[in-house]
C-alpha cells in the first residue's frame, strides 16, 4: 500500500463547553510516497498534535486523513501498526524502563502472528546500527542514542512504510544528533520509506526534508520547498521570520 497522506480540514478541540481550545482549527497539507515532509513552527502551534491524530493516538478529530487513499478511521488497528509508526523524542520515556529489547521488539511480532523473531530482530538491530548483544538489553544498560536506535528498531519490527518522527534527534546530546539523522536518511533510502517529521530546527529540514510546512497557533501558514532555506523564500510574513532567525543564527555561528 502506497503511504501517501492527505490531511483536509483538520480540526481538534481540547477541553469541554465554555473552556474548550481549539488547537487545530483547520489543517490541510499532503505529503507524497517516498517523501520527507517537515513541520516547523512555533512551541505549541499543534505539531506533534497532528502526528498524533494521524496516527489515531488521539481520535476526537474532525475533518479527513487519509493514508494511501483509504480514511484512517476505517482501516483497522492492526493494520494501522503496520502501516505507520511513531517515533517520540524522548527515547528515555518511550521504552519501558523494564521491558529488555527482547520484549521491546518481539511482542509486536506475536500480537501480528510473524514468524522468525529471532531473525527480524537481528535484521532490525543490525539495520539500526547496533550488534545482536543489544538484544538481551535494557534500556539503562544503553547511551541516550543507542536508545533512541532501539526505539526506531521498534518502529521498523512491523516493516510500516510510513514514519511519524517527532522531534527524533531533540533530546540528544549535540554530538549524537547528527548520528541519528544520518541512520533515518539511511533507512529512508534503503527502505523507501516516507517521512512526516516534527522538527524545532531548520537546519534538519535542510539536511532532510523535500518539502516541510510552517505551523503557527494551528495552521499552517505555508508549504515549501526544502530550497527555499537557503536565501528565504518563504512569502507569509511568519514563515520568512522563522527562516530569518534561523538563517542568522546559523550565520552567527
Ligand atoms: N491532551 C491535551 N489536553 C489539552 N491541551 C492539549 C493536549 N495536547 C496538546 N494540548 C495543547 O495543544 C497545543 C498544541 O500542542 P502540541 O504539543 O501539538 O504543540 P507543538 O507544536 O508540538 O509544540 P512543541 O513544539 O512545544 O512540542 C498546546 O497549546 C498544548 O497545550
Amino acid at each position: 500500500m502506497t503511504s501517501n497522506v492527505e490531511i483536509r480540514n483538520l480540526s481538534i478541540s481540547f477541553g469541554e463547553g465554555p473552556a474548550a481550545v481549539k488547537v487545530l482549527p483547520g489543517v490541510n497539507f499532503s505529503v507524497e510516497a517516498g517523501e520527507c515532509f517537515g513541520l516547523v513552527g512555533e512551541s505549541g502551534s499543534g505539531k506533534s498534535t497532528v502526528l498524533r491524530c494521524i496516527s489515531m493516538l488521539t481520535d476526537f478529530w474532525q475533518g479527513q486523513i487519509s493514508i494511501g487513499g483509504r480514511n484512517v478511521r476505517d482501516i483497522p488497528r492492526l493494520e494501522r501498526c503496520r502501516l505507520l509508526q511513531m517515533v517520540f523524542q524522548d527515547p528515555y520515556g518511550s521504552l519501558h524502563p523494564r521491558q529488555s529489547v527482547r520484549t521491546t521488539l518481539s511482542e509486536p511480532l506475536k500480537i501480528h502472528g510473524l514468524d522468525d523473531h529471532e531473525g527480524r530482530m537481528r535484521r532490525v538491530i543490525r539495520d539500526v546500527g547496533l550488534t545482536a548483544d543489544f538484544i538481551d538489553r535494557f534500556p539503562h544498560q544503553m547511551s541516550g542514542g543507542q536508545r533512541q536506535r532501539i526505539a526506531i528498531a521498534r518502529a521498523l519490527i512491523l516493516e510500516p512504510s510510513l514514519l511519524l518522527l517527532d522531534e527524533p534527534t531533540s533530546a540528544l546530546d549535540v554530538s549524537v544528533q547528527a548520528e541519528i539523522l544520518n541512520l533515518l536518511v539511511r533507512l529512508r533510502e534503503e527502505r523507501g520509506l516516507t517521512y512526516l517529521m516534527v522538527t524545532h530546527d531548520l537546519a534538519v529540514v535542510d539536511h532532510m526534508c523535500d518539502r516541510f510546512a510552517v505551523m503557527l497557533r494551528g495552521e499552517v501558514t505555508e508549504v515549501l520547498p526544502r530550497a527555499a532555506i537557503q536565501g528565504n523564500h518563504a512569502t507569509h510574513p511568519y514563515a520568512r521570520e522563522l527562516i530569518g532567525a534561523s538563517l542568522e543564527y546559523e550565520g552567527a555561528l
